[in-house]
């Protein structure tokens, strides 16, 4: 069974990735994500320019159908990240980094350009936590004019992290603005932006900044993932390849993915619920969904979801 697949010339063993936020802020947890044989690939925390703590606690509540989220972009710091993916991997790497502002994501793309990493990067332009901050890639103008900002300098191979869009009119805006830049690939979705999840028992939310207001993760959001993948593959140029993420429990939830135009598929809440032993189930559940289907490798279903 071949699970290879690859992003620009990056080419992945296993089509298998953390979501950005998950188990990848530390060294400690990074090097787990290094021992996990069954990941293709490492993604790291959103870097910001300086070190953050994030929100006040608590900022994540497990849910039966998902989670709920409100971290607050907590982060070691851009240079922390920026070092640990330029040293020697068993496997390529995802540099996440995420700017407080559009001058902020143009500072933190100039010091990877600036940088010798030759690796993936991946601008974050959908951070739903940020106290004050919008969710830059709601903002099409806004997303387009810091991508040509950044187009004019960067000359590495990246990508964005896009949030969830819930209307076909907001897929084709997105997708004309992202088909005039030469991206290697797109990330979607990030978090079902400000849900909110409230304790009836106690009558209260269940995380503490902005009100409990949180991102949501988690099986709940699948059908959305499903949608926002379906449709960008659909929208955009063929060369900018998509990392299908949100709501995978399951190794029919990743062939559903690469079935609606995956190329990869990034696991987030399952991760927190399950460990990384997660990935071994999944790779499992894909093969034997694969063989009973005659599949041999993900080009023989990728983006091929029949309408009726
Ligand atoms: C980078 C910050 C993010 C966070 C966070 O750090 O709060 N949570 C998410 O669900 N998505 C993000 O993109």
């Amino acid at each position: 069974m071949n699970l290879k697949t690859s992003i620009a010339n990056n080419h992945f063993e296993m089509p298998f990735l953390n979501a950005s936020g998950i188990i990848c802020q530390t060294q400690e947890e990074l090097d787990s994500l290094e021992a996990t044989k069954e990941l293709g690939g490492i993604v790291t925390k959103s870097a910001t320019l300086q070190p953050r703590e994030g929100n006040e606690q608590p900022r994540y509540y497990d849910l039966a159908n998902g989670s709920i989220n409100s971290m607050g972009l907590p982060n070691l710091g851009y240079p922390f990240y920026l070092d640990y993916v330029q040293h020697d991997h068993s496997k390529p790497t995802i540099l996440s980094v995420a700017g407080m502002n559009a001058d902020d994501a143009i500072e933190l793309m100039r010091k990877v350009q600036d940088s010798d990493y030759e690796g993936l990067t991946e601008l974050n332009l959908s951070c739903p936590n940020v106290i004050g901050h919008p969710q830059t890639a709601y903002d099409f103008e806004a997303t387009e004019k810091i991508l040509t900002t950044v187009c004019s300098f960067f000359k590495k191979p990246f990508g964005v992290k896009l949030p969830p869009y819930f209307d076909l009119a907001h897929f084709d805006g997105i997708a004309k603005v992202l088909n005039k830049f030469p991206l290697t690939h797109v990330n979607t979705i990030n978090s079902v932006g400000n849900g909110l999840v409230v304790d009836v028992d106690k009558e209260q939310v269940v995380t503490k900044a902005k009100g409990g207001f949180g991102g949501l993760g988690g099986a709940m959001v699948l059908p959305t993932a499903l949608a926002n993948v379906r449709a960008l593959r659909l929208r955009l140029n063929d060369d900018i390849a998509i990392i299908g993420t949100g709501g995978v429990t399951t190794g029919v939830d990743v062939f559903a993915h690469i079935l609606c135009g995956a190329d990869m598929v990034s696991v987030g809440t399952q991760v927190i619920k399950e460990g990384l032993g997660v990935y071994a189930r999944l790779q499992k559940e894909l093969e034997e969904i694969m063989a009973d289907k005659g599949y041999e490798s993900l080009d023989d279903f990728r983006g091929k979801v029949k309408e009726l």
